[in-house]
């Protein structure tokens, strides 16, 4: 659990670390179910797990609900020494899935925050109308019954009086 702050809104996020081996798929998937925002972390040392992106981002539209947002990561971005997947084809696999992306490092702290905040950003776009409501804004159902005044016989501009 990580509380950070997005847009002024204190935000409480679950973080869960899926096993990357095979031998625990069946759980993995379990884990996407109530997912609502998904990285997609490959190795920039690994050209084997950028690879794999593929089947976890196949896995990721077989088992998660719609609408999950998804960012692409490769990290070990300290590791520059050993790289074997250049920046720009990770960007490039992350424009062909509409993703954000970012390298990032455990190591040296890179771009870490950045993208749990971006990643959080993306997730509270998606919940705007909850969101709305938890900053005070006229909610969709005010609006509806707005208009509902409007097509009544008394028409729009009817002031609103008490009829009791
Ligand atoms: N140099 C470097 N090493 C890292 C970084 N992040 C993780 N590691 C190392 O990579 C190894 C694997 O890290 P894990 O966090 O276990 O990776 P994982 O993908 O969760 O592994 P699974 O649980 O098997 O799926 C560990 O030895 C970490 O210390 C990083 O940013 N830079």
């Amino acid at each position: 659990m990580k509380t950070i702050e997005v847009d002024g809104i204190k935000v409480r996020i679950q973080i869960w670390d899926t096993a990357g081996q095979e031998r625990y798929q069946t759980i993995t998937k379990q884990y996407y179910r109530r997912a609502q925002g998904i990285f997609l972390v490959y190795d920039i040392s690994s050209e084997r797990s950028y690879q794999h992106i593929v089947k976890w981002a196949s896995d990721v539209d077989e088992y998660a609900p719609e609408g999950v947002q998804k960012i692409l990561i490769g990290n070990k971005a300290d590791e520059e020494h050993k790289r074997q997947v250049p920046k720009e084809q990770g960007l490039q696999l992350a424009r062909e899935y509409g993703m954000d992306f970012y390298e990032t490092s455990a190591c040296s702290n890179l771009n870490i925050k950045e993208s749990f905040t971006r990643l959080t950003e993306l997730v509270l776009q998606a919940h705007r109308k909850e969101l709305d409501e938890l900053r005070g804004l006229p909610r969709a159902p005010t609006l509806a019954r707005l208009e509902e005044d409007e097509s009544s016989p008394w028409g729009a501009n009817t002031p609103k009086t008490c009829w009791c």
